[in-house]
């Protein structure tokens, strides 16, 4: 079984790092890691953040174990070459269009949330998010207006074939959790929400049992700090999915908690072939000091064995040596803790 590592940039080596740990101490027979450049690195060091060698090593592997990229040095490179478009083109060159990032409170974490404990004690959601369309793959550039100014555009778009594709991964993670689903978009003032809308109401005629509910984005960024528990299966667009995950990490007490994983539909012999990843990026802010909280990273790293490799028994047992590692106390700094990176994948490795 085939495991491609990108570390990328800033924090993605140091936090990938404890999860190749955490990976190779399971002791898991036929395991192969092979590491390859990405990002801001890749670029320094061959001219592009996703080089063909490296997309192929992603392509030929069962699961991606992913960093993060993303380098204030390269911040004004022309787009195509920024750190950035690696995760987006391995993403789109491998059809990975379902995104899934858990977001769940741990158990005596509560007291570290942003919101209140009794809020954030019932927090137990996946957010489904669209990753192959939206704002992000349209048509883009910089034009001068009529008044002579200049000018910025992104096309924001879905067609029915993606929205239903995406829907269907909502309706089925639901059936699997609590069989609600709030699907989210701006329908009041976007016409792409209002294909969006259409279209899963059409799927959820394939899913009588399913709850179905339309939420606003911004409501439904309100509602995720009012009351976070009531959400099961949160089904929105690549933009929308963005921001709300990142928003669901504070109210579960911190960005260096959730993992992810992306998804297609291509099957391998042992899974669903995926990439996994933190949902964070570089933390340029921190990087090179040992300060990163790799569990989010680790965490991905549980949910690439029981989604790519077929190994839910190890993944489980990821799961709760994490788990135990949080209950225990030991907490990065991101969440008011001590424990340098390593320090917290060596508590893990001694609870798996
Ligand atoms: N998938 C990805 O690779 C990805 C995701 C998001 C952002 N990015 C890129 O990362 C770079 C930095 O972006 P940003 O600062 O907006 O977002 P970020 O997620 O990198 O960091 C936001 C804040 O959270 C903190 N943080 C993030 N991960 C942490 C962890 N594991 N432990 C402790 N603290 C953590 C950072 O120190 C920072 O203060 C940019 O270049 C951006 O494009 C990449
Ligand atoms: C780095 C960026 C392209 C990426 C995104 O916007 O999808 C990141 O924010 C994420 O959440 O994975
Ligand atoms: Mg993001």
């Amino acid at each position: 079984m085939k495991i491609a590592v990108l570390p990328g940039d800033g924090i993605g080596p140091e936090v990938t790092r404890e999860a190749v740990r955490v990976i190779e101490a399971l002791g898991l027979p036929d395991i192969e890691m092979k590491e390859a450049p990405v990002g801001g690195a890749a670029y320094k060091a061959y001219g592009h953040p996703l080089p063909a060698e490296t997309l192929e090593i992603a392509r030929l592997s069962d699961g991606i174990l992913f960093g993060a990229v993303g380098d204030p040095d390269c911040d004004s490179l022309e787009r195509h070459l920024r750190p950035e478009q690696a995760i987006l083109g391995l993403r789109k060159e491998l059809t990975l269009f379902a995104n899934l990032r858990p977001a769940k409170v741990f158990a005596g974490l509560e007291g570290h949330s942003a919101l209140r404990p009794e809020v954030a004690g019932a927090i137990d959601m996946v957010i489904v998010r669209e990753l192959n369309g939206d704002v992000y793959f349209g048509e883009k550039g910089f034009r001068t207006a009529a008044n002579g100014d200049r000018e910025g555009y992104d096309v924001m778009s879905y067609n029915e074939s993606e929205v239903r594709r995406i829907a269907h991964v909502g309706f089925r993670t639901a059936m699997g959790r609590n069989k609600r689903l709030c699907s989210v978009d701006k329908a009041n003032v976007l016409e792409t929400s209002q294909l969006w809308r259409d279209v899963v109401i059409e799927v959820a005629k394939e899913y009588p049992e399913v709850t179905l509910e339309h939420m606003y984005v911004d409501n439904a960024a309100m509602q995720l700090v009012r009351a976070p528990g009531k959400f099961d299966v949160v089904l929105t667009g690549n933009l929308f999915g963005d921001i709300l995950s990142d928003q669901a990490s504070m109210c579960v007490g911190s960005i260096g908690l959730l993992a992810s994983a992306s998804l297609g539909e291509r099957q391998t012999a042992h899974g669903t072939f995926g990439l996994y990843e933190p949902i964070h990026g570089s933390a340029p802010d921190i990087a090179g000091q040992g300060l990163a909280n790799p569990l989010a990273t680790i965490l991905s790293a549980a949910m690439l064995l029981r989604h790519s490799l077929g190994l839910a028994t190890a993944a489980d047992r990821v799961e709760a040596a994490v788990a135990k590692t949080l209950a225990d106390g030991v907490l990065g700094r991101d969440l008011g803790g001590t424990a340098g990176t390593t320090e917290i994948g060596d508590a893990v490795l001694a609870r798996l």
